[in-house]
């Protein structure tokens, strides 16, 4: 994992990725709820990919998404050498269709033991409406930078860096309709970014 972090250090995208203590975090959540089928949504170089990949047993899986497979590849030689290769299934596509299509097959509802979303913030709700049927009772969906670099919490007048700004309000849009749902129970974890974890009840 350090090895994927220097490498992802030098990428320009570099301050996208996954921090270090959410890796950490990861790779001990899905040991201790024993996950073997998982998904992630935006992939970038791999650090949560490889934190994932690490922590499930020799026949787990992950399917994971991402648009851009050229910074897939850049972290994958670490990936093979770490020997988790074989997990992961990658795809290069927007996460919605792929969703979609899972969802055509009866097969794949509640079949996920974790997901993890990591792209696109204005279409997590979007996701959410999809991943609620992936996931398995009992199961976990994580998603990423629910602080949003703090703005969640800032007063709205605020001055913001532009980016920030761009997607703070489908945060806070997600935000809220986490904490109501009844088909799931939350945690909002102050790790890195914030970190949204969802158990669902049924
Ligand atoms: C924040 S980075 C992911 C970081 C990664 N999880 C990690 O910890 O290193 C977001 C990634 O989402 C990808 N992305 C953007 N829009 C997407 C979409 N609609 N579907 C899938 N991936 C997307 C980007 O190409 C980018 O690599």
């Amino acid at each position: 994992m350090k090895e994927l972090r220097e490498l992802t250090a030098k990428h320009p995208w570099n301050l996208m990725t996954t921090s270090a203590d959410e890796g950490q975090f990861l790779n001990l959540l899905l040991k201790l709820i024993n996950a073997k089928n998982t998904m992630e949504i935006g992939v970038y170089t791999g650090y949560s990919l490889l934190a994932t990949a690490l922590a499930l047993p020799h026949d787990g899986k992950i399917l994971a998404m991402d648009i851009n497979r050229e910074n897939y590849e850049l972290g994958l030689r670490v990936i093979q050498k770490a020997g988790v290769a074989h997990k992961i299934e990658f795809k290069e596509s927007p996460a919605m269709p792929v969703l979609d299509e899972l969802l055509q097959d009866e097969k794949n509802h509640g079949s996920y033991d974790f997901i993890f979303v990591d792209a696109d913030k204005d279409n997590y709700l979007n996701y959410h409406k999809r991943l609620i049927e992936l996931v398995k009772v009992g199961g976990l969906i994580g998603y990423d930078n629910t602080l949003w670099n703090g703005s969640v919490v800032a007063p709205a007048d605020a001055p913001l860096r532009k980016y920030v700004t761009y997607y703070r309000d489908s945060v806070m849009e997600l935000n809220k309709a986490l904490a109501v749902d009844p088909r799931i129970e939350i945690c909002m974890l102050p790790v890195g970014d914030g970190i949204t974890l969802c158990r669902r009840l049924r």
